[in-house]
């Protein structure tokens, strides 16, 4: 049995760094950017206004101004602002030559084409200098998972298009005769796959693109089909069948196909029963079958190892500090991931934590993470934990 930490560096002395592709800025949304993306102009790239009114040299209050002309967004006025003159001008329009600032239109009142400035008028300019939000030449560094507003950035850089990491294919098999898919009618000894649905979700979430294979059953033959199926995937993850029981057919049956492997059995719970190696050119992953183990172990091995795949470097799930609601009991040989939920700032563990409780999972905020050997805690006591 190997600790977590050991267990995440064979993961990823195991991943490969996947090579790039060049996708459009709709395509773009959580792919990880691998190569700089530079900005070919300023932004804006001329004196703008901020604001609905009128551009002048300099007002003070009670002057009075002819209107000359309008600038809009999109359509500047070809002229200069003398002393004495105004051009009326919309927010995002070019600010004329000659002009200092912009009187917000609620300080002047009109009469024609005469302006007066009003008592006591705001006294900001509302410019927006050319290159003030970034100036040509600025640059978004790879490597970098694209978020909403990265998009958002790149799109005003005039960036269409981006280097970005092919998505890591991960080929996903339930195994086991008690499952069925959802929306089938399962028989009285069945149950519903679940994990591998969530797992799926969560490897999407992560960038990837997640296949589900069909469900293999308990026996040595089903189980050869199946893997026989994983074509062209970066990672394989099985989900059950890695325990001790004499259905527990995984590691058997990819032994036989040439799985060299790296490791089986992690001193964590849940996920003791985890193993990793290379079956011919695919990673392979295989989960234990417990719906919160396959889910924690997704957490906490597999998304770390497709962010190293995406180009974001080997590191571990980051974690969090957080205070303890409660005291917890003292931690036995192996990490424990416990199930836990923030409440008025402070973590409070779940008092079921068996490894079959998806609902208990699903309202969890937070994995604490309870090393091995680790002492009684108070309530108060810092924790470190994992967001979920
Ligand atoms: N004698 C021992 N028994 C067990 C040990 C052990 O060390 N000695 N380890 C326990 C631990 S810890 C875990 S975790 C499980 C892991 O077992 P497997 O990975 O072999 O998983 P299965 O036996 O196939 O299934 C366990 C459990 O999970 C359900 N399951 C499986 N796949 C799915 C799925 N896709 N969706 C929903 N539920 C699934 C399955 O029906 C079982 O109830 O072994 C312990 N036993
Ligand atoms: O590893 Mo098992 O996951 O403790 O339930």
């Amino acid at each position: 049995m190997i600790s977590v930490e050991a267990a995440l560096e064979e993961l990823f002395a195991l991943a490969p760094v996947l090579e790039t592709e060049t996708v459009d800025l709709r395509q773009a949304p959580g792919r990880v950017l691998r190569e700089d993306a530079v900005a070919a102009r300023d932004q804006p790239p001329f004196v703008a206004s901020a604001m609905d009114g009128y551009a002048v040299a300099e007002a003070a209050p009670g002057d009075r101004f002819e209107v000359i002309g309008t600038a809009v967004a999109g359509k500047a006025f070809e002229g200069r602002v003398g002393p004495g003159q105004a051009v009326r001008i919309f927010t995002g329009a070019p600010v004329p030559e000659g002009a200092g600032r912009v009187v917000i239109q609620e300080d002047v009142t009109r009469d024609g084409d005469v302006i007066t400035v009003c008592d006591a008028p705001d006294s900001a300019a509302y410019l927006r200098p050319a290159g003030n939000d970034f100036s040509a030449g600025f640059r978004l560094a790879a490597p970098l998972p694209l978020r909403p507003g990265d998009i958002a950035l790149l799109a005003a850089m005039n960036v269409p298009r981006v280097a970005v990491t092919r998505r890591p294919r991960v080929a996903i098999i339930a195994t086991g005769d008690e499952l069925v898919s959802p929306g089938e009618v399962p028989g009285p000894d069945q149950i519903v796959a679940s994990n591998t649905y969530g797992l799926a979700a969560l490897f999407e979430a992560a960038g990837a693109e997640a296949r589900l294979l069909p469900i293999a059953r308990d026996d040595m033959a089903s189980l050869r089909t199946v893997l026989g199926l994983v074509e062209d995937a970066d990672l394989v993850v099985t989900v059950g069948g890695a325990s001790v029981g004499d259905h527990d057919l995984v590691a058997d049956v990819a032994a036989e196909m040439g799985l060299e492997r790296s490791f089986y059995k992690v001193a964590m719970r849940p996920g003791k029963p985890l193993m990793a190696g290379r079956l011919g050119a695919t990673m392979m992953i295989g989960l234990p079958g417990n719906p919160v183990s396959a889910m924690v172990c997704g957490h906490v091995f597999v998304v770390p190892v497709l962010r190293a795949m995406q180009g974001l470097g080997a590191r571990p799930a980051p974690r969090q500090r957080g205070p303890l609601a409660h005291p917890l009991a003292a931690n036995g040989p192996r990490a424990h991931y416990m199930r836990a939920v923030f409440a008025e700032g402070a973590l409070e563990v779940f008092e079921r934590q068996d490894s079959g409780l998806l609902s208990v999972f699903n309202a969890a905020d937070a994995l604490v993470v309870r090393p091995p050997g680790a002492g009684p805690l108070q309530a108060g006591d810092t924790v470190e934990y994992l967001p979920l």
